[in-house]
C-alpha cells in the first residue's frame, strides 16, 4: 500500500515535470487571452456551422458513432481520474504548513509547482470535451444539443483559464470536485454507449448539483479568509466564479425539474 502511495505521488507529484511546472503568460501552452478566445470563438462557430449544416447531411450511423463515442468518453473518464487524483495527492503533499492551500493560496503565490500543473492539465483537457458536441451533432442528437451544453463548454474554458491566470485560490477544490464528477458523468456516458444504459442518470444529476452547492460553501469560507484573515489570491477571479456557478447551477435545477421532476408527476397522473 505505501509503495503504491509512493509511486503514484513520485508520478503525480513529485516528478520534475510536474513539480518544476510553471504557469507562465505567453511561455505556457494556452496562457494567453488570445488563445483562449479563439480557442471558444472557433468552438462557437464550428457548432453553428456544422449544427447548420447536418440539417441536409445525413448523420454518422450507430455503427461508426458509437464505438468514437465509448472511446472519447473513457478517455474522458480515465483522465478525470487521473486529475482527481494528481491533484488530490498534490494537495495532501503540499509542504506549506497551512493545508488549507487547496482553499486560500497566498496573495503572493507563485504560480509553480503541481497543483499548477493539474490545473492547466484541467484547462486543456475542457478542449477536449468539445469533442461531445462534434459527437452529438454528428449523431444528429439535436434535443442533446442545448443552452446548458454550449454555454458550459464554451464558458467553462474562460473560468480555468482566468484560476491560473489569476491564481486562483480554491482551483484545486474545483479541479478535484469537477474531476470526480466527471469520472461518475463519462462513465455513464461511455455505459450508455456501449448500449448499457444505467438507471443512475438522475444521480449523476444531483451530483453536479451538489459539486455547486459545495462550490459555493468553500467560496463562502475563502472569501472570510480573504477578508477577515491573512488574505487570499485571486480574488476578481472568485467573483467571476462565482458567477459562473450560480449560471450553471439555475440551468442544472431546470434540467433536473424538466427530466426528473416533471416526469415522474406525469407518470403519477397517468396512472
Ligand atoms: C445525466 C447527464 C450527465 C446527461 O444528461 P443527458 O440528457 O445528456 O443524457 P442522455 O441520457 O441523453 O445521454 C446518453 C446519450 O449520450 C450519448 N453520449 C455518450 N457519450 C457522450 C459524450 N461524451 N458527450 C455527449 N453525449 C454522449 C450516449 O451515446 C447516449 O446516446 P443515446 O441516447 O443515443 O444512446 C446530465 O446530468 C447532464 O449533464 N445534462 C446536461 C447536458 C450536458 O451536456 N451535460 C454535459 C456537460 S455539463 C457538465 O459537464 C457540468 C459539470 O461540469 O459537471
Amino acid at each position: 500500500m505505501t509503495s503504491v502511495h509512493s509511486t503514484l505521488t513520485y508520478w503525480l507529484v513529485n516528478h520534475p515535470k510536474i513539480s518544476n511546472f510553471t504557469w507562465t503568460e505567453g511561455e505556457t501552452f494556452g496562457s494567453t487571452v488570445f488563445f483562449v478566445s479563439v480557442v471558444v470563438s472557433a468552438y462557437l462557430s464550428a457548432t453553428f456551422l456544422l449544427r447548420h449544416a447536418m440539417v441536409s447531411l445525413p448523420s454518422l450511423g450507430p455503427r461508426i458513432l458509437k464505438p468514437i463515442t465509448a472511446v472519447h468518453s473513457l478517455i474522458l473518464c480515465l483522465l478525470s481520474l487521473i486529475m482527481a487524483a494528481g491533484c488530490t495527492l498534490s494537495i495532501t503533499s503540499d509542504p506549506t504548513p497551512r493545508f488549507f492551500h487547496a482553499i486560500c493560496f497566498p496573495v503572493d503565490v507563485k504560480p509553480k509547482g503541481p497543483l499548477f500543473f493539474w490545473a492547466q492539465v484541467f484547462y486543456l483537457s475542457k478542449i477536449l470535451e468539445f469533442g461531445d458536441t462534434l459527437l452529438i451533432i454528428l449523431g444528429k442528437s439535436f434535443r442533446r444539443l442545448s443552452f446548458l451544453h454550449v454555454y458550459h463548454h464554451a464558458t467553462v474554458l474562460f473560468v480555468c483559464f482566468i484560476w491560473l491566470q489569476t491564481r486562483q485560490s480554491m482551483f484545486p477544490v474545483g479541479v478535484v470536485t469537477n474531476s470526480t464528477v466527471h469520472v461518475i458523468m463519462y462513465g455513464y456516458y461511455f455505459l450508455c454507449a456501449v448500449g448499457c444504459r444505467p438507471r443512475w442518470k438522475r444521480l449523476v444529476t444531483d451530483f453536479q448539483l451538489v459539486q455547486f452547492v459545495f462550490g459555493f460553501g468553500i467560496l463562502a469560507f475563502m472569501l472570510s479568509e480573504h477578508y477577515f484573515g491573512s488574505g487570499c489570491s485571486g480574488i476578481w477571479g472568485i467573483y467571476f466564479t462565482a458567477a459562473f456557478t450560480a449560471s450553471l447551477m439555475a440551468l442544472f435545477f431546470n434540467f433536473r425539474s424538466k427530466n426528473y421532476v416533471k416526469k415522474t408527476t406525469e407518470m403519477i397522473k397517468l396512472s
